[in-house]
């Protein structure tokens, strides 16, 4: 999968790999509180350019938030620690530049293809200055690099709606596509594996260290439970358990330090496994080491809890496991649960209990004073934290440099509780501080230097594409979005087609007399209400995009006012305004209305403005309201009242005249009356009574009915004020509540 990096003819293209700056980071003494809960504590390490470093443990051992926060995600809780990026402190800004963070789920749309999805992230992202046939050329890289230039015009897909796409393993690749090709300095990537079948899980990881041995970036990820031979491909571990670290350091020393520990891997057995399974019976047992030690006094041989283990493991277990599936029905004979509960438990203790053959030594590190700890915890800046860091009384004077020295366990102390000490006072914790101080050390002096301006930690500032051109981007995606998924236009329009042909036979012919007058009432009632529910779809504009909006601001693609005047244009012109006008077109001339150029003009303007203002309503309902039954329920409660006060359903002496107010905030009221004021105020309508023609104006038919004759323009005036107002809140709810938060 090694690839040449690229065309070197391209001067572009060169330089934005040629800005990038190694970088290695380091975190130390990290912990995290949410709710007053401890989450994550303590943990140091590592990761420099060129390593993958893997975060694992088992589930709910914190992997994700811990990758989170060296991501510094917007989290909910109260993060402490010290982070630096060669050895030193960035602000968050800097930072955020030249990450690249690769979520676990993927959030891409279905109806793009693969090189449509990573050319969009490239060109809202790479710098301002980049020519496009550069920035093109970025991308098919990164796809051969990924090895998905093969599939770059297949669609995403989905499973729902647009059909199978491309595969899981494919997407996952994508994901890191439309990250690295802004070629970041770290990328982080939680669960890359997680999904995938072993072949895509090897080829991912694979991806992940050809760009990291081949073009020196750091790259850190979680991993659940890899094959072996992913994890061959590990520099670093970091093995978390409820929070905690219980190993955080070079991966090809994790095997001899847990066996110094006591803590054997069985020969020939998945490292993972065993370490992954170590932290979740170290985290639920008391330490057993005096009570059963290991068998015959020698370390286990194979085998974990699992029914693989079983299988494999050795001597006595074997036994246990001929007498289980034996005679299983003969009376006397325990049932045969039992005997597996009771087969595993004694598993579980060979494999994952301290070794007995080994002395006790004198108590581990010396305890920090509270008043050091808390100074710790509240570290400001780099300067009190090496200090601290110098002192001898945090240091603790002796290491595990003999393998049967370890902590003893104190009454009550669990095996994690032994796991963390261990980790705590051992070698491999003080070579990674080491490492801390001497690169924050190593900082300090190149930053006193006089030559410090020239090689930063920091990458030089990107000039972003600007605001227009991120909207024509957006609005390109939005609308491919639209025209690749036939069926949301096809049901609009065929639909406002149908019931404009529809109600253009039912009215046909209005007359002029009281009974036309009626019949107009009837019609644009009709329209209106048809229109006001329809307008319930723009609900959705936001909910299916919510959750890769919301990643797409957190990983700085946009702002969000491009993303949201994108939508506006090209999903409201398109889904909102243009069916009206087309069901204006065809009903207007069929059923008779006033054949007048100003009146129909007028018409029309009323249906545009009374759309606009329900699908801004909408828009907000669907913006506000994450989930769609609730949001449905309020878009349609809204809609009925609207329609309620819209002046025809009321019966004014049964309202107090103090509540009519409420009729200002119904666009059905605005919408209803400017129609049949443009429509009936300059008609003279016949009024067939005892045998004679009554010519009655329609201004005082209107007044009879309560319509103020001379509220057209003020009705239009108030249809495009609550238009205006609903998308300016609609912006405001996006831009407010739908940020990350962790
Ligand atoms: N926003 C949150 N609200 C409540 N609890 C949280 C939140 N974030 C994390 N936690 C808790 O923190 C612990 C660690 O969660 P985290 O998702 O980091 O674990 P993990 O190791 O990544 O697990 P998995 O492998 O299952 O994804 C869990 O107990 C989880 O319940």
């Amino acid at each position: 999968m090694r690839l040449s990096l690229s065309d070197d003819s391209d001067d572009d293209t060169a330089r934005l790999l040629a800005e990038h700056r190694p970088a290695s980071l380091y975190w130390d003494s990290v912990s995290y509180h949410l709710n007053g809960r401890e989450i994550l504590s303590g943990i140091q390490g590592a990761s420099t350019p060129g390593q993958i470093t893997a975060i694992m443990g088992a589930s709910g051992a914190g992997k994700t938030t811990f990758l989170d926060i060296l991501a510094r995600k917007n989290k909910r809780g109260a993060v402490q620690g010290n982070f630096f990026v060669n050895g030193e402190k960035i602000s968050d800004n800097d930072y955020k530049s030249m990450i690249g963070f690769v979520d676990q789920e993927d959030t891409m749309l279905p109806t793009l293809t693969v090189h449509e999805t990573i050319q969009t992230s490239a060109l809202l992202r790479l710098p301002r200055d980049m020519s496009r046939a550069a920035k093109e050329q970025r991308v098919l890289e990164v796809e051969k690099q990924l090895g998905i230039y093969h599939i770059k015009d297949q669609l995403i897909g989905s499973e729902e709606g647009s059909g199978r796409g491309i595969s899981g393993g494919e997407k996952r690749r994508v994901g890191i596509a439309c990250e690295l090709v802004t070629s970041p300095s770290i990328l982080f990537l939680d669960e890359p594996t997680s999904g995938l079948d072993a072949y895509n899980a090897f080829n991912v990881v694979e991806c992940l260290v050809t760009l990291a041995k081949t073009y020196n970036r750091t790259v850190i990820f979680t991993i659940h439970q890899p094959r072996s031979n992913i994890v061959a491909l590990f520099d670093r571990l970091i093995l978390l358990a409820s929070g905690r670290t219980v190993y955080s350091g070079p991966f090809s020393t994790c095997q001899r330090y847990f066996d110094q520990i006591g803590y054997t891997c069985p020969p020939g057995f998945n490292i993972a496994d065993y370490l992954v399974d170590l932290t979740m019976h170290a985290g639920s047992s008391r330490s057993y080491t005096d009570e059963v030690g290991s068998v015959d006094g020698r370390p286990p041989k194979t085998a974990s809890s699992s029914l693989r283990a079983i299988k494999s493991v050795a001597s006595v277990s074997n036994v246990s496991i001929e007498e289980n599936s034996s005679g299983t029905t003969e009376a006397g004979r325990r049932p045969k649960h039992n005997r597996r509960i009771s087969l595993k438990q004694q598993q579980d203790r060979q494999l994952y209990s301290r070794r007995k053959d080994h002395k006790d030594p004198e108590p581990p590190a010396t305890p920090k004073t509270d008043e050091e700890d808390a100074t710790l915890d509240v570290a400001e800046n780099t300067q009190q934290w090496l200090r601290l860091s110098r002192q001898p009384g945090n240091v603790p004077p002796q290491i595990l440099d003999d393998p049967d020295q370890l902590p003893p366990p104190a009454p009550g102390q669990s095996d994690l509780d032994i796991l963390v000490a261990s980790y705590a006072d051992s070698d491999v914790f003080h070579s990674v501080h080491d490492e801390i101080v001497t690169a924050v050390q190593n900082a300090e002096a190149a930053n006193g230097s006089p030559n410090s301006h020239l090689e930063g930690s920091v990458p030089p500032k990107i000039a972003r594409i600007s605001l227009a051109r991120q909207f024509l981007i957006l609005s390109q995606r939005t609308w491919r979005n639209l025209y690749r998924n036939p069926m949301l236009m096809l049901t609009h329009y065929a639909i406002s087609i149908l019931l404009a042909v529809l109600s253009g036979f039912l009215f046909y012919g209005l007359t002029d007399d009281i009974k036309g007058f009626q019949n107009r009432l009837g019609l644009f009632f009709f329209i209106l209400a048809l229109f006001g529910f329809s307008t319930l779809t723009s609900l959705t504009v936001f909910s299916t995009e919510r959750l890769l909006f919301v990643r797409e601001r957190a990983n700085g693609y946009y702002h969000p006012v491009t993303y949201f005047a994108s939508k506006v244009v090209f999903d409201i012109v398109p889904l909102r305004l243009l069916p009206p006008i087309i069901m204006g077109i065809i009903v207007y001339p069929m059923t008779g209305l006033i054949p007048a150029w100003p009146e129909f003009f007028k018409f029309m303007l009323v249906l545009v403005l009374f759309n606009l203002a329900a699908a801004n309503i909408c828009l907000f309902i669907g913006i506000v309201f994450r989930d769609g039954g609730v949001a449905n329920l309020i878009g349609s409660l809204v809609m009925l009242f609207s329609l309620l006060f819209a002046g025809l359903l009321l019966n004014h002496d049964a309202i107090p005249s103090s509540a009519l107010w409420l009729q200002s905030l119904s666009i059905f009221h605005y919408g209803f009356e400017a129609l049949i004021v443009n429509e009936v105020t300059f008609l003279t309508l016949i009024d067939h009574k005892y045998g004679l023609d009554i010519e009655v104006p329609g201004a005082s038919i209107l007044s009879a009915f309560g319509f103020n004759t001379l509220a057209y323009w003020h009705d239009v005036i108030g249809l495009a004020v609550i238009s205006g107002a609903f998308i300016i809140i609609a912006y405001a709810a996006m831009h407010f509540l739908l940020v990350e938060k962790r």
